[in-house]
This record gives C-alpha cells, sequence and structure tokens, in this order.
C-alpha cells in the first residue's frame, strides 16, 4: 500500500494543521505499521457514547474519531473519580495519507526539555498500594485481579503541539509492535501514544477483542529465546492472561450472538517488552457505539469482575484518570450496508502508553495487573518497564540501546514467536483450556433442556453471560435479571433459577446484594423448585443449609484445580476467596448431598432436593469439563436424586 500513496496532500494538509496550532484539531494515525493517516474536522463534545455522531444533519454516516475518557462508565452505573473529561468526537472533515518515510521526514526533531520529571507515586509506596490490594480486596473476595495505576508526570516551556509532534515521531521511528501509534490534539488537550492493545474492533459484523496480559520486561540487551522461556513458563503470568480472557469472553458473550472463540495465546513483542494476548472473535448486529458501551472497559486496564475493579479503583487511586484506560474509538462509515446492519465499523484501541500535555503539564498514566501473586516490587519494576516506550521517546529516560540511529529500521531479528520451542510452549496453554470456546460455535439450539426456561440472576459479576450462552447450547431460553431489578413472579415462572457468581463476603450483614441473593436462594429452596446456584450463591445457599463459611488460607481467586463433583473427576476453574467448609471426609448432611476436598474439607459442590450448587466457574475458560458439569448439575436440580 505504501507504494501507491503520494505523500504531498498529506503533507500540506499536517503543515497547514501545524501552522493553525490549536485553531483545528490535529490528527495523527498510524494503525499496525501501516502509513500515517492526517486527519481533521470539528470537534464536538457530546455526554453520552449513544451521542457520538454517526450521522450528519442529512442523516449520511460520517466518520468520527471519539476520544472515549474513563469517566464514561458512570453510564452504566459503575463508580469512578469524576474529573469532568469531556466525550470528545472529532468529526472527520478531511483526511489524507502521508507515508512513514515521508512523515519521518516531515516530523520535528528537536530537544524538549522536561523539568520536575518523576513519578507522583514513590515506588516504595506503590509497593504498599500492591500490599493492599492483595490483602484487602483479593483477600476480601472483591474480585481476583485488579489495575492501580500511578502517573509520571513533568513540566515542558516548548510548543505543546510541537512537542508532541516530536514525540509521535519518535514513538513512530522506536516502538515497535503497536497497534496505534497517535497523536490526537485538539483545544487544550493533546495525547500521543503508541498503544499495543486493541480494546474492540467491529468490521463487517465480526467483533475482535484483544485482551493482552503478562509483560516480560526485556533484559538490558534485549529478549532472548530463554529469558523468555522463564517467562511464558511463570504461573502468574499464565494465570493473569487467562483471567482477563474470562473477563473480556464476558463481554464477548454480552454483545455476541455466538459467544466468543478464541484464538492464541501469541506474543506482542514491542521494543522493550514482550505481552501475551489472546485474540476473542464473534459476530454481532449491534450499533458500534452499543457494543463499546457494553465493553467499557477491559479489564486489563481495570480488573474483574470489573463493575467491582471500578470501586476498587476509587479506593485505591488518588484522583480521576482521565482517558487513561478509556478508548479512542474510530467510527468509519461501511461501503456495503444491509438493512438491520450497522453503518459503521469501529476500531478501538485501548489508551494506554500515552503521554498527555494540558498546560504544560505532560502526564504518562501507567499499571500494572495485579493478582494474588503479585510480587509488589515486580509490579513496580512493571509499571517503569511499561511507561519505558513513552518516556525513552519522549527523551525523560535514555533508551536501553546505546547510540542507536533513529531512522534506523526497527530491530530486524526475526521475532521471537517464530522460535518453535516457544511457538509450542504457547500453544502449550491451551491444552489447560474448555474447548467450549477455543471451537468456533454456532447459536443453534438443540440441548437436553429444550423447552425449559432459565433466570439467570446476575449478583455484579457478568460471568452470567457466558454461563447464560452455555445454558442456551444446552437448549434452555435463558436470561439474564440483575439482582436488584429481578421479580419474584419472574423467579416463579422459571423452570430454572441460576443465582450468580459476585463480588464480596457472603457473610455480609450490611449489603443489600447479599441480602436480596439469601432471599433469592431461601425462597427457591423452601418452594423445592430447581435452583443453580452458581460460586457466591453457593456459599450463601451452603450458609442456609448449616454449612460453615471461611476465607480460605490462599485465595482461589483464578485458579484452576482438578476436583470431584459426585463421583466425576472435573477440571474447573475456580474464583473464589470464601468457601464452605465441612468437617474432612463428609459427603452429606441432613439437607444435602456433599462434594467436599477429601483434605481440606472445602465444599466444591452440593445437592439436594430441586437445588444443585458449585463453587467453581463451569463457565470459564479455565473449565475444561464445564459443559459436563454443568448440565450433570442442571439435571439434578431438575430431577433431584433420592437423598
Ligand atoms: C495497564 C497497562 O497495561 C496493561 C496491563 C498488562 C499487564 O499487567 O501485564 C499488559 C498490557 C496491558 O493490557 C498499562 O500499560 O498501563
Ligand atoms: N466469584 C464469586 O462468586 C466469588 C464469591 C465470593 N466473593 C468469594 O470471593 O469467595
Amino acid at each position: 500500500m505504501t507504494d501507491d500513496v503520494s505523500s504531498a496532500t498529506g503533507i500540506a494538509l499536517l503543515e497547514r494543521l501545524r501552522a493553525a496550532a490549536s485553531d483545528q484539531p490535529l490528527v495523527l494515525l498510524a494503525r499496525e505499521g501501516g502509513d500515517v493517516e492526517v486527519l481533521t474536522g470539528a470537534v464536538v463534545d457530546v455526554d453520552a457514547l449513544a451521542d457520538i455522531p454517526l450521522l450528519d444533519a442529512s442523516g449520511t454516516p460520517q466518520e468520527v474519531l471519539a476520544l472515549v475518557p474513563y469517566r464514561q462508565v458512570r453510564e452504566r452505573g459503575f463508580e469512578c473519580h469524576d474529573d469532568g473529561a469531556p466525550l470528545r468526537c472529532v468529526v472527520v472533515g478531511e483526511r489524507a495519507l502521508i507515508t512513514r518515510e515521508d512523515a519521518l521526514g516531515a516530523l520535528p526533531t528537536r530537544e524538549i526539555a522536561l523539568t520536575g520529571a518523576g513519578f507522583d507515586i514513590p515506588d516504595a509506596e506503590y509497593a504498599d498500594i500492591v500490599r493492599r490490594v492483595i490483602a484487602d480486596e483479593i483477600g476480601r473476595g472483591e474480585g481476583a485481579n485488579f489495575v492501580i495505576r500511578r502517573d509520571f508526570t513533568a513540566r515542558i516551556d516548548s510548543s505543546e503541539l510541537e512537542a508532541a509532534l516530536t514525540w509521535f515521531r519518535a514513538l513512530l521511528s522506536q516502538e515497535r509492535g503497536a497497534y496505534w501509534t497517535f497523536l490526537i490534539a485538539t483545544d487544550g488537550h493533546i495525547a500521543v501514544g503508541a498503544s499495543p492493545e486493541a480494546h474492540v474492533s467491529a468490521r463487517d459484523g465480526v467483533v475482535t477483542m484483544n485482551p493482552i496480559s503478562g509483560t516480560f520486561r526485556h533484559p538490558v540487551g534485549g529478549a532472548t529465546a530463554e529469558t523468555l522461556t522463564e517467562f511464558l513458563e511463570s504461573t502468574k503470568e499464565t494465570e493473569e492472561l487467562f483471567m482477563v480472557v474470562d473477563e473480556e469472553l464476558k463481554m464477548m458473550s454480552a454483545v455476541c450472538s455466538d459467544g466468543g472463540r478464541i484464538t492464541g495465546p501469541r506474543l506482542k513483542e514491542m521494543s522493550r517488552l514482550t505481552h501475551t494476548e489472546y485474540v476473542l472473535e464473534g459476530h454481532s448486529t449491534l450499533d458500534p457505539r452499543a457494543i463499546l458501551r457494553e465493553t467499557m472497559f477491559a479489564p486489563t486496564v481495570t480488573g474483574s469482575p470489573m463493575q467491582n475493579a471500578c470501586t476498587v479503583i476509587t479506593r485505591h487511586e488518588r484522583g480521576p484518570r482521565g482517558y487513561y484506560s478509556g478508548v479512542a474509538a474510530l467510527f468509519t462509515p461501511r461501503e456495503h450496508v444491509a438493512d438491520g446492519e450497522s453503518t459503521h465499523d469501529l476500531d478501538a484501541p485501548i489508551l494506554i502508553r500515552t503521554a498527555y500535555l494540558v498546560d504544560g503539564t505532560l502526564r504518562v498514566p501507567v499499571g500494572a495487573t495485579l493478582v494474588r501473586h503479585s510480587d509488589p516490587m515486580g509490579e513496580v519494576s512493571e509499571t517503569h518497564g511499561k511507561a519505558a516506550g513513552v518516556l525513552g521517546a519522549i527523551g525523560a529516560i535514555a533508551r536501553d540501546e546505546p547510540a542507536v540511529d533513529p531512522d534506523a529500521p526497527a530491530l530486524d531479528r526475526p521475532p521471537l514467536a517464530e522460535d518453535p520451542a516457544i511457538a509450542q510452549l504457547l500453544a502449550s496453554r491451551n491444552a489447560r483450556l474448555a474447548a467450549f470456546w477455543l471451537e468456533p460455535q454456532g447459536s443453534g439450539v438443540e440441548g437436553p433442556f429444550i423447552g425449559l426456561s432459565a433466570v439467570v440472576v446476575d449478583a455484579e459479576d457478568r460471568f452470567t453471560t457466558m454461563l447464560t450462552h452455555q445454558l442456551r447450547h444446552l437448549g434452555l431460553d435463558a436470561r439474564i435479571v440483575p439482582w436488584n431489578e429481578v421479580t419474584e413472579e419472574q423467579l416463579d415462572a422459571a423452570d430454572i433459577v441460576v443465582a450468580g457468581p459476585g463480588p464480596g463476603d457472603p457473610r455480609d450483614a450490611n449489603s443489600a446484594r447479599m441480602e436480596r441473593m439469601r432471599e433469592i436462594v431461601a425462597r427457591r429452596v423452601e418452594q423445592r423448585r430447581p435452583l443453580l446456584a452458581v460460586c457466591l450463591s453457593h456459599q450463601i445457599l451452603a450458609h442456609l443449609l448449616g454449612i460453615e463459611l471461611a476465607p480460605l488460607a490462599h485465595p482461589h481467586q483464578g485458579l484452576q484445580l482438578e476436583v470431584d463433583v459426585f463421583g466425576q473427576k472435573a477440571s474447573i476453574g475456580f474464583y473464589n476467596t470464601f468457601t464452605a467448609h465441612v468437617e474432612p471426609g463428609t459427603t452429606s448432611t441432613s439437607r444435602a448431598s456433599v462434594s467436599a476436598d477429601t483434605r481440606s474439607g472445602d465444599v466444591y459442590a452440593l445437592r439436594g432436593p430441586g437445588f444443585a450448587s458449585v463453587q467453581g466457574h463451569l463457565e470459564s475458560i479455565l473449565s475444561r469439563d464445564g459443559m459436563r458439569t454443568l448440565q450433570q448439575l442442571i439435571a439434578d436440580a431438575l430431577h433431584p436424586a433420592e437423598a
């Protein structure tokens, strides 16, 4: 494509916008190694994603680039520190291309002096935050993984636009593996970055998400097969990626009729870091703004379960995020639109590895995924590693390699992903995962429970969307209702009620959510009508049946275990901090049959007249035997075995 591009128009447009400084927006995009797109147009700030103006006054589709701030999560009722950052749209009026090579020639290279540079939160304090999140959040059942950020800040005295153009050029020539390298300058606000991560795209009805997690900071001299192998063998890094894939599959299952199929894992090799990633793909006819709303925002930059991650972030971060962890969303009119199809395609990278310039102040926010076995200083180091791509480009830190020619082509050693041993190691990860999510799925339904209806009660963990997708594959007519909306009539009308998982302490006496879930579970048990209780709801059911609840010594947040479920060995994914607990060896109580760990007494499953329950998440990618066990437990709940 590069050969066909004449850069003259693009360079003229760039020069005109550069001379106009802040009067007109200037957008530069280099997508996945492609040419540099120069865009400008009119700026419109809107309140909600649904207000993004995809059609002009006459109803004709128009191209829009939107900067979506993190605070937009309020649209879904989630908590945040609110800085009022606008949902800013550039309605594209003009666009042109410049080849990369010509862009490097046209863009400035100058020294941009920084003063007062450093992280707002010192290393030791960030390490303390990591410890607190592990103990007070993961350790109290609030979730499996959380991303807490810190900001690198500095002041500049030179022209902001010229500084940003210089940095964009540096990122273009120095960073590898970026999904988008971009500069978005509107009046009073500039963002310039190289993001590795596509959040969501929708092209011709195909929706793709790209969770990236697991970060290998290259040693001095670069990555080698040996050092990379050590990283790939790390349990923490492997499980971290599985957890975010689960969370993104919840989003995929909410927007795609066919759930989502995962492919990967693959490596994302950048200049100073290598990440691991999966790609999730499904089909959807939803408006791309609705897709964005349902997927707002990635667990790789927030945590899971995502709604509670917003609350946890608000507790541990000291100030608002601005655009960090939001997205840049490009809505492009489609050439052919059939009836009922959306008018636009969507391409939306996550706003990470990005520098923001406002009033002469530079801010580079960066975070790390904190999990139960995070090492606080390891996470500190990871934030340095992630910031380094941008900080190196803006001259805030020295580059690792001594005196490289900034115009030299990026390192031309073959990607390590091509090493057969590395490829083999990556591929072997999938042997642990559920075939259900690895194989293409139709939405056709002919399962064993056809003709029966299910109400799935959502207790603020959207694992319910994956569960519902599986229930439909088993033939059930299933729908999700949130805990605070579901009515007694809806519950009573359902052939089976599935009470869902959720964050928090199941013993909590002050939570309206726990209270309501207790009511729902108790009523169904009293009625002796079919109930399947999952994770949090399993704990609530156990408690109701007189079984003791306690925190585990080591949370099972994002852990795969091989357990016995009523005589069947099953490989299942767990996301719990609390557990129901019986005397080891117990197989029944007066009211239920019990499947528990023979050594610890941790209860994995319960069944009795009209009910079955499970501590693990049969819907998780970590549940290799999820579908089979789900079918078994639903059958148990529908046709209770004689106790
Ligand atoms: C949170 C950031 O990056 C995310 C977190 C990652 C991780 O914890 O391994 C990897 C890639 C990104 O999804 C960031 O760059 O600020
Ligand atoms: N996923 C869940 O439902 C978790 C239940 C509960 N919050 C725990 O941590 O044990």
